[in-house]
């Protein structure tokens, strides 16, 4: 029978795919932090790659973020907590906003982007929650910490600010939405992601073009 992927199998392939999860695991024994691994593709870089090359590392950053998904989805799930937490976007975007303004790139058209990445985030936490209720032995069994994932959203957030200002030119210009759709096709690819990650990382992105 088909079993759902477990939440341990999803954390391996996050940190197999260099998603940093310094995820404090609860435990009987006292709280175990898993190591902090690197992250995506270097954005300093972002700047001197070309344009396929910018639109791949934010596709490629979006992706580090929506593995996150997978972590928060396990933090809050029989707790009670919300998917949604209204004060925590707004932290967020306001956050994002500032950072916008001293990496040098557009406020409004950032927060615009992160609107839609917050909604992808919640997408696949949705998803999981509907799964796990439906096939309860597919669900986690270890609880991360919800504050050391957001430490890791938090640090995804900052690389993707920059991204998006040193990626500017590329975002508004008319060959933007063709080459985001090739990397985004490069990076579900690279990284084996799944059905339901496809679509979320899909939904992450049609604000970054125009
Ligand atoms: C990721 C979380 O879940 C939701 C998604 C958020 C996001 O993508 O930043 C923020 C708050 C929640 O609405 C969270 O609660 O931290």
């Amino acid at each position: 029978m088909h079993r759902t992927t477990s939440t341990a199998a999803r954390l391996g392939r996050a940190l197999a795919v260099g998603v940093t999860a310094a995820v404090l695991v609860l435990g009987g024994s006292g709280a175990v932090a898993a190591p902090a691994v690197r992250t995506a593709p270097a954005v300093g870089a972002a700047s001197h790659a070309g344009p396929y090359g910018q639109l791949r590392t934010l596709a490629a950053l979006s992706a580090d973020r929506l593995a996150t998904a997978d972590l928060v989805a396990a933090a809050k799930y029989g707790t009670g907590s919300p998917i949604d937490d209204p004060a925590r976007e707004q932290q967020v975007l306001d956050a994002v906003s500032r950072q916008a303004v001293e990496a040098g790139g557009d406020p409004e058209s950032t927060v615009r982007v992160f609107r839609d990445q917050i909604e992808a985030n919640k997408l696949v936490q949705r998803a999981l929650h509907r799964q796990w209720d439906a096939d309860p032995s597919s669900a986690p069994t270890e609880r991360p910490d919800l504050g050391k994932v957001r430490e890791e959203i938090n640090r995804v957030n900052g690389e993707l600010v920059r991204a998006l200002a040193a990626s500017a030119p590329t975002r508004t210009a008319p060959y933007c939405d063709g080459l985001l759709t090739a990397a985004t096709a490069h990076v579900r690819h690279a990284r084996g992601l799944d059905t339901l990650h496809a679509t979320a990382l899909r939904r992450a992105l049609p604000s970054v073009c125009g």
